[in-house]
């Protein structure tokens, strides 16, 4: 018989989760004024809130952590970082910052004014909140096909070339300091964007003499699916792709609490003399000496060995495949997610599944509450919460999509928790027709609200 798959990895430690009553979460949740963002982790059994700096390190990893350089400037760490993101993205700068939002804290300080527009795909809010708070403007890009959760296009996160050329012929160059490409596109359901767009936004924006950057989160599961889905790319490596695709930019912001496969670190990479030196004065103000940027050497030798593994197919088809399967379980339990399958994440389409909830009631937030009080498993909402309100008028700003993600950590969990987390869901869809209520807000800060709100049964 033809052998099934397996990880290509064992688990060499373990760490206890623990299981609670219904009672309890409904209390607890109670207590955290119904924001998912307020639990304890002792309160959660499996945790979907993020896949940012919540998975596992290898072994290699640990190891490169007892031999990290802590020195203050000329770590050796910083070298072993430097020399493994030249070779797999071909920039030549690097500045470490402490995570994703500080490398855009640093080079947006450079590159973006007030009233400028930064045109891309879908701008994750954290990135989104670091070009507003400037009193500049992100400008969504992406295709249609994207907000369709049907539509099976096999990538979209890519942009829409006659979108982007809209915005470079209405608005002077001064005022467009980059394009910026989400690989993958977190906001749309995780979803890739192909070679053929990255070039085609590249060649689009030289004309334009506009420079290209890429929030680089997850551009490792990104090259994974141009090998999959991209004609004339199924013979080439991670890596090969990887290279290609960064081609494509003037430079990168990186999360590498995602595919850096690390619990923290950020770093900004690019080939331009001139912005590496002005992004290392704010570096210095923000993060520490150019050399660490927030980060301890222990943490920069750890995230050189992660970058190599999350580039490796082995890898990347283990944790891919994962998703997939959790989603492929909701697919077939009827559920509505976006489709394909993102690469970090499953997102259930919540207007759908409680098309009894008005959107005024946030039917996401609603949705991944009924769910944790099901089964004590932690999810984020991805849709009006998130979206928060436009910085003029203070409306909500309901985006096209109300999701629900349940974000995977890499090497964290079995295929046993995907089978409870979609067993749970299909019961909350069972009884999706007596929800008919949502929450309202009782407090809210100035912006990225979604983390600290506070809300209260409608
Ligand atoms: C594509 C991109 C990201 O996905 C991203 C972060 N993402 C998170 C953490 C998070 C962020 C905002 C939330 O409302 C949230 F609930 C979760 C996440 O879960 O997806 C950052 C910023 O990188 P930092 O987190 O290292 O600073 C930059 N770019």
């Amino acid at each position: 018989m033809n052998l099934p798959y397996a990880e290509p990895f064992r688990i060499k430690m373990v760490e206890e989760i623990r299981q609670s009553t219904r009672e309890e979460r409904e209390q607890w949740l109670k207590d955290a004024n119904y924001n998912l963002f307020s639990l304890k982790s002792s309160q959660v059994f499996i945790d979907l809130l993020t896949d940012s700096g919540t998975g596992a390190m290898s072994d290699r990893q640990w190891g490169a952590l007892m031999t990290g350089d802590e020195s203050y400037a000329g770590s050796r760490s910083f070298e072993q970082l430097q020399n493994t993101v030249e070779k797999i993205t071909g920039f030549k700068y690097l500045l470490p910052t402490h995570q994703g939002r500080a490398a855009e804290n640093v080079l947006f300080s450079v590159l973006v004014k007030e009233g400028d527009v930064v045109p891309g795909n879908s701008h994750f809010d954290t990135t989104k909140g670091h070009i507003e708070f400037r009193k500049a403007h992100a400008i969504d890009c992406t295709i249609d096909e994207a907000f369709d959760i049907n539509n099976l296009h096999p990538f979209k996160g890519n942009i829409n070339l006659e979108k982007l050329e809209e915005v470079y012929k209405n608005h002077p160059k001064e005022n467009i300091p980059f394009c910026l490409i989400t690989i993958t596109c977190n906001s749309s359901g995780g979803q890739p964007v192909s070679l053929e767009n990255m070039k085609a936004v590249k060649e689009l924006s030289d004309q334009y003499g506009i420079p290209v950057f890429f929030d680089s989160a997850r551009f490792a599961e990104n090259a994974y699916f141009i090998k999959k889905r991209e004609k004339g790319q199924e013979n080439r490596s991670i890596k090969e792709i990887c290279k290609e695709i960064f081609s494509y930019g003037d430079g990168m912001t990186m999360s590498s609490k995602k595919d850096g496969l690390v619990n923290i670190g950020g770093f900004i990479a690019l080939n331009n003399e001139e912005v590496f030196r002005k992004a290392s004065n704010f570096t210095i103000i923000y993060e520490g000496f150019i050399t660490y940027g927030g980060m301890a050497g222990r943490d920069m030798a750890a995230l050189a060995v992660g970058l190599d593994e999350a580039t490796e197919f082995a890898y990347l088809e283990s944790r891919i495949s994962q998703v997939e399967y959790l989603g492929n379980k909701l697919i077939e339990y009827g559920i509505p997610i976006q489709k394909p399958i993102g690469g970090h994440a499953v997102f259930i389409d919540s207007l759908n599944f409680l098309p009894n909830v008005s959107r005024a009631e946030y039917p996401a937030q609603t949705l991944g509450l009924e769910i944790y009080k099901e089964a004590g498993i932690r999810t984020v909402e991805i849709g009006t919460l998130l979206a928060d309100r436009d910085p003029e008028t203070r409306q909500n700003r309901y985006p096209k999509l109300e999701l629900v993600r349940l974000a995977i950590p890499r090497r964290t969990y079995t295929n046993n928790h995907m089978d409870y987390i979609a067993a749970a869901i299909k019961n909350v869809y069972e009884r999706r027709e007596e929800i008919a209520k949502g929450y309202k807000i009782t407090w809210e800060p100035e912006i990225l609200r979604h983390f600290t709100v506070q809300l209260e049964k409608a």
